[in-house]
């Protein structure tokens, strides 16, 4: 899905979001109460100062006469200031409870969608998702729901107040107030779509500088970085014309409510001046509807400046829900395999997977959106343990098997069997606890040494020092001075591209998965280290299943068994001295120096 193609109306998106309210724990509501309680007593704050002005300037009241009222007014402006930063203070905190849950939900959703989806939506997009659009909601939360509730609560207080007083004072304001948001529902309709549009081009513009910063290399290299900067300025014009279009209407929305509620006060102002004159009202009367004319108005103008949060939140929602859809989609997928499905095996087995694994995959397909099948009708069976090769040409389909065969890949026909259970029948991610994967490009994450092989701050030395050492990199940590302590920057920035793969690969001996999958182990490698891991590889497959990738065949030929793999078929089986014999592809890569494109 494109972003801004999103089908989610924005109807259903301001739905979800008050849905989401529920994740503040009570503290939005409890926010909004104060708030409204900070808004209602503003009433008895200018029944107070209209009393002493009224008391002070036409019945000559001495100090003594208005100290009480004095002491009255300071308490009321002590108790709203209170409650003032109460209520800031708890709408803050429960916007960001919200936030938090839903990151903690958007990306779960993320993790269940896995690297084919953020493949396809794109990881900047991914990212701004989750950053800047959970990001957006703040001011949604803490600023535009509170800003509604206090539009609703507080006009109808005062006029509930001011009616038995004086309904005609009431009348004027009854009369006036509909105008701004009447208004604001008039210019938000065209800011919507304006809004939807800008966070859309926002979204693009991420992915084309994460594209770009990760390229820089390639780009300098050849020499086509002039044409991207001016790539880069044509997005960033575009999308500077966009947020000066939803500027203007900002400005112009924000300058016609003041209009209007300056208008509004000065109208409530003229006829209370009036009715004065005429002895309709009285002095003490007339200058209490007069101070709360502004604060009757206020809610209603705060909601104008709040109004752009709102279309912010709105957008940002609108993919959140489409990533959640995507989500339910894969979920009931899944879930319709199960229950459609003919069970397989020991059913009991369907839940949790249970160590030694026998893998076996049973004819079969897959293809990526209308493109050629990547595997076609393959059968093949890994054992519990022993050291087991996937080799074939560029774009065999190896990856794409080995993917299908950790649950990123639904097969379009027939099944992955584990332990003789369909793996879209149990649980997939109870299945990937089982497993570790090593990517030709394994991702080093920024932190500490000690912290990338463990994947986590705490750690168990001894494992750590036998992990490393397994993997070739104990003694170039040892001669680190801060040695695992060391820190390591984004994507392995300071390691060699041979550091970088021992560093995965003492990842993987350091968490000891059932079912190691390794792509091109050695590809770094020089010919001493290469032969040192192949030997550690190989001693870990004597007590657990090793599926290894590879084109460089002499790195597989100690295999217990190969698979050849062509054009998405299953071409040869069996171990290196049976291939070296047989005709086939095995032979003909061998004799063309383990490649062949
Ligand atoms: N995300 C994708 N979308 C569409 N087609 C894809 C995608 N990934 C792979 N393919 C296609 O599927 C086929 C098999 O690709 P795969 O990556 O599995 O091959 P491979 O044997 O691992 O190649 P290599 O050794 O070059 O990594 C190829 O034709 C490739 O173009």
């Amino acid at each position: 899905m494109n972003p801004g193609d999103s089908s989610v109306t924005a109807a259903e998106s301001k739905q979800w979001l008050k849905q989401q309210k529920q994740h503040s724990e009570g503290l939005l509501s409890k926010g909004v109460a104060l708030g409204c309680c900070h808004g209602i007593l503003v009433i008895g704050q200018m029944a107070l100062l209209a009393h002493m002005l009224d008391g002070a300037i036409f019945k000559q009241w001495g100090l003594h006469e208005l100290a009480a009222y004095m002491w009255a007014m300071l308490a009321i402006i002590l108790v709203r200031a209170a409650l003032s930063y109460g209520s800031s203070r708890l709408c803050y905190r429960g916007a960001v409870a919200i936030k938090y849950q839903l990151r903690k939900d958007l990306l779960a959703k993320i993790f269940h969608l896995g690297p084919s989806f953020v493949a396809q939506k794109g990881s900047a997009e991914s990212a701004q998702l989750l950053h800047q659009g959970v990001e957006s909601l703040q001011d949604y939360y803490a600023g535009y729901l509170p800003a509604i509730a206090y539009c609703s609560v507080i006009p109808l207080a005062i006029l509930a107040i001011v009616i038995p007083f004086d309904w005609g004072a009431a009348l004027i304001f009854l009369c006036t107030a509909p105008f701004i948001p009447f208004f604001m529902i008039m210019i938000g309709k065209k800011a919507e779509a304006l809004n939807h549009q800008h966070w859309a081009k926002l979204l693009r513009m991420s992915s084309h500088f994460l594209d770009i910063i990760q390229g820089l290399t390639q780009l300098k290299i050849f020499n086509a970085s002039r044409q991207e900067i001016a790539a880069v300025a044509s997005i960033s014009d575009q999308y500077r014309r966009q947020t000066m279009s939803i500027l203007k209407i900002a400005f112009l929305s924000s300058f016609f409510l003041e209009f209007l509620a300056s208008v509004s006060i000065a109208l409530v102002a003229v006829i209370m001046g009036f009715r004065l004159y005429y002895g309709e009202v009285d002095y003490l009367l007339a200058l209490w509807v007069l101070l709360l004319a502004p604060e009757f108005y206020l809610p209603l103008r705060n909601l104008g400046t709040q109004y752009h949060a709102k279309m912010a939140g709105v957008s940002a929602a609108q993919d959140m829900i489409a990533l959640y859809q995507d989500a339910a989609v894969s979920e009931q997928a899944r879930e319709s395999e199960i229950t459609s499905g003919q069970p397989v095996g020991n059913e009991n087995q369907a839940g949790p997977f249970n160590a030694p694994f026998d893998i076996h995959f049973d004819e079969v397909s897959f293809a990526y959106d209308k493109r050629d099948k990547a595997l076609d009708k393959v059968t093949l069976s890994f054992d519990n343990k022993g050291l087991h090769a996937i080799v074939g040409p560029s774009g065999a389909g190896k990856s794409t098997l080995i993917e299908t065969l950790m649950g990123f890949h639904q097969p379009q026909q027939g099944r992955v069997l584990i332990n003789g259970v369909a793996l879209e029948q149990g649980n997939r991610d109870a299945w990937l606890q089982h497993c570790g994967w090593i990517a030709q490009q394994g991702h080093i994450f920024y932190g500490e040494l000690g912290f990338n092989v463990a994947l986590s701050e705490q750690y168990n030395l001894a494992k750590i020092e036998q992990a490393l050492c397994q993997a070739g990199l104990a003694e170039w940590v040892k001669s680190q001075p801060l040695g695992l302590n060391t820190q390591i920057g984004e994507a392995g920035a300071g390691l060699s591209g041979g550091q970088r793969q021992r560093l995965a690969l003492a990842r993987a001996f350091y968490h000891q998965p059932d079912v190691l999958i390794l792509d091109e182990p050695s590809s770094h490698l020089d010919k001493d280290s290469e032969a040192a891991v192949l030997q550690a590889i190989k001693r870990y497959a004597e007590h657990h299943l090793v599926i290894v990738i590879a084109q460089r065949l002499h790195t597989v030929s100690q295999a217990d068994c190969i698979y050849v793999i062509h054009q998405g078929r299953l071409q040869q089986q069996g171990s290196h001295s049976l291939l070296c014999q047989q005709p086939g592809l095995y032979q003909q890569m061998l004799h063309a120096g383990g490649r062949h494109e």
